[in-house]
């Protein structure tokens, strides 16, 4: 396994966490993550809504949980009412940006190009790009989720992306939120398929990071980490609870 890909185990709270809360969720995972300190397996990020970044880069302030924004424009700044420009993240501590979750796909319309051109922007600026791709539960049951995934991740990673600067997460949209998760052989032929697309695509491309997503649990994770072409999590529900989400941290091999 190549060094290059250090698990990463990120939360995405989404729209979740008031200030209270939510520098407290930041706060227990920050005091864990340093009492572990050099020790721990993999690279650990917390995504917090847009108006709690500030907060929990408190939280986290001399620890090694690293920070990110759920989404950015692909415009630099400008008339663009309640968007947020990727160098406004890196502005308040950001190392790493989502874009293109399949909620933000689905909900607000983007497509792929979009979906670059943030990640774009995200790169310009200095920041990682977590870019999201995942099919629906149609696509699947058609026999078309490999060529569904990998016509997004044709169409919206950056040919200027790197595997520095670039973490594709695959998460199917039917197990987001619902506790269903496809079969380790599934998620195994998925991620393979993902990186050999990424290999022909961008520089040093095969060691991209490749998280999975998807209703991941302290009961799964384990043995969706164990797969060889599976770089770590993104998770959702599961990062509400420093409890759970430090059990999937812990699950996290050392590579
Ligand atoms: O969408 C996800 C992370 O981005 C996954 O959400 P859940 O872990 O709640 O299924």
């Amino acid at each position: 396994m190549n060094s290059a890909r250090r698990p990463l185990i990120a939360a995405n709270w989404k729209m979740n966490g008031l200030k209270a809360d939510g520098t407290a969720l930041a706060g227990a995972v920050a005091a864990r993550a340093k009492a572990v300190g050099t020790a721990l397996a993999g690279d650990i990020l917390i995504c917090p809504p847009a108006t709690l970044i500030d907060a929990v880069a408190e939280a986290l302030a001399d620890s090694p949980v690293a920070l990110g924004g759920q989404d950015c424009s692909a415009e630099p700044s400008g008339a663009f009412t309640g968007d947020i420009a990727a160098a406004m993240l890196r502005d308040l501590g950001c190392s790493t940006v989502i874009v293109g979750h399949s909620e933000r796909r689905a909900g607000h319309h983007e497509t792929d190009a979009a979906v670059r051109a943030k990640a774009t922007a995200a790169l310009a600026e200095g920041l990682t790009a977590i870019v999201c791709v995942g099919e629906t539960a149609t696509e699947r049951d058609e026999g078309r989720a490999l060529d569904v995934v990998g016509g997004q991740v044709l169409g919206s990673v950056p040919d200027g992306a790197t595997a520095a600067t670039l973490v594709v997460a695959y998460e199917p949209v039917w197990a987001i939120g619902t506790g269903r998760v496809p079969t380790l052989d599934d998620i195994a032929a998925m991620h393979r398929h993902i990186r050999e697309l990424l290999a022909g695509k961008v520089v040093g491309g095969v060691d991209v990071r490749i998280l999975y997503g998807g209703s991941v649990k302290p009961s799964n994770a384990r043995e969706i980490l164990a797969l060889d072409d599976v770089d770590g999590a993104l998770v959702g529900g599961a990062s509400l609870k420093a409890d759970e989400f430090w059990a999937i941290v812990e699950a996290a091999p050392r590579r």
